[in-house]
């Protein structure tokens, strides 16, 4: 691969580059490997959308960049504690096996990347100085809007909340990199390191931004939101029904959640595994609907969905028939792994306990006010109400749920 061919291998597909040049500097005149690195802070669990950025960071190592994976722990806690302290290390150590278990799944060569814990440099008296500096030259107002597409916002904003974005910027001196990687949702704090870190006396570095991908109900992808995500761990069940429920309206593109996830997700990977250019997805189909078919482009694949040659319901099958094959893999990491298991359980403990908790509640609630109900019409809400969670009960498993469904049927 010539310079050229690797620079544009690093920058397909992305929807924005800030000062780019800084890669032809390094890769075309200084003749070395780019020093590009990726934040993410261990809050949530991973879920399907982390796919999107791990296609690009394949696409950085093809290249022959040197990569780093910043697993921001303190950030995670900075951002209104997202994860509390006594959690950010095994939250942490969960990322790591679950993204190393996805680019395996997609098949990335993963000798070639360095996973770095954020509290293991940024305590140093060094970092400690140059988050003091930097919050003497950024004023209020510009770390808040920094920050305002990353953290949380709540009512009564913390200090913390500042802190982050200045902290991010400051990764990039202290990782020692040519390059940061995101979502474009970053920009602003981008924008912010690149205006602040030259007047600390740092380099300005160059900043690399995916567009956002639609989640699977049309919106962002959020981890609040059980149906726009799928975990990365979901059985074949729930992915069943979480497509079932997702929103594929026919003939429309904008903001089909199920076509970006095939655009930027299942062709790119396909593409990884043969070749630029050779990326396919494939639709197994009643021959009464016109047979399996290949598409070989996603443009091809769109053109048959706006013309109505392609139906929503087939389309949502060729994409569960995908997405399982590229789960398989981290399913059977994780049921062969007691260790992955184990940090799992650390990581997010009884998470499933207190989901099936409030679920029951809720449940609880419904059944009550439809014995409370006195006409039909209150009776009918009432039933609807309850019913909605009892549905969303049975997705999560809560046990005892379940067997208040008949309860729940019964008056209707
Ligand atoms: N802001 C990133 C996480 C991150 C934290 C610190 C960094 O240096 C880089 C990235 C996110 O939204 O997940």
């Amino acid at each position: 691969m010539n310079a050229k061919e690797r620079i544009e291998l690093i920058t397909g597909g992305l929807q924005e580059v800030l000062k780019g040049n800084i890669l032809e500097e390094v890769i075309e005149r200084e003749g070395r490997s780019l020093k590009i690195y990726w934040g993410t802070a261990p809050t949530g669990k991973p879920h399907c959308g982390y796919f999107v950025p791990m296609v690009k960071i394949a696409h950085f190592l093809q290249a022959g960049c040197e990569v780093k994976i910043l697993l921001a722990d303190i950030h995670a806690f900075l951002d209104n504690m997202k994860a509390p302290l006594d959690l950010v290390a095994h939250r942490a150590k969960y990322y790591e096996f679950i993204i190393k278990a996805l680019l395996r799944a997609i098949g990335v060569p993963i000798e070639k990347l360095t996973f770095v814990l954020g509290s293991s440099y940024q305590l140093s008296k060094e970092y400690q100085m140059d988050l003091f500096r930097m919050s003497s030259i950024v004023t209020e107002h510009d770390a808040k809007k920094a920050g305002a597409e990353v953290v949380k916002q709540v009512s009564s904003p913390l200090l913390s909340g500042l802190i982050y974005p200045l902290m991010q910027a400051l990764d990039e001196e202290h990782l020692g990199v040519d390059a940061q990687f995101g979502g474009v949702d970053q920009r602003k704090i981008f924008t912010l390191a690149a205006e602040n870190l030259p007047s600390l006396g740092y380099k300005e570095r160059a900043h690399l931004m995916n567009p956002m991908v639609p989640g699977l109900a049309g919106g962002k992808m959020s981890a609040s939101d059980v149906n726009s995500k799928i975990d990365l761990l979901d059985s074949a069940e729930t992915v069943k029904s979480k497509l079932k429920k997702a929103i594929c309206a026919p003939k429309e593109i904008e903001g089909n959640g199920i076509i970006s996830f095939i655009e930027y997700v299942l062709f790119p990977i396909s593409e990884l595994a043969n070749g630029k250019g050779n990326g396919r997805f494939d639709i197994q189909r009643d021959v009464k609907y016109g047979g399996n078919v290949t598409y070989t482009s996603i443009e091809e694949l769109k053109k048959a969905y706006s013309e109505d040659l392609l139906f929503p319901a087939d389309l949502k099958k060729g994409l569960e028939t995908a997405l399982n094959a590229l789960l398989d893999p981290i399913r059977n990491e994780f049921a062969s792994s007691p260790d992955f298991q184990a940090i799992t359980e650390a990581a997010y403990p009884s998470e499933d306990k207190t989901k099936k908790k409030k679920k029951e509640k809720k449940i609880g609630t419904g059944y009550v006010a439809m014995k409370a109900a006195t006409d039909e019409k209150a009776l009918a809400e009432a039933a609807v109400e309850g019913r909605k969670h009892v549905e969303d009960a049975i997705s999560t498993g809560a046990e005892e749920a379940i067997g208040k469904l008949k309860v729940m049927d019964g008056p209707q």
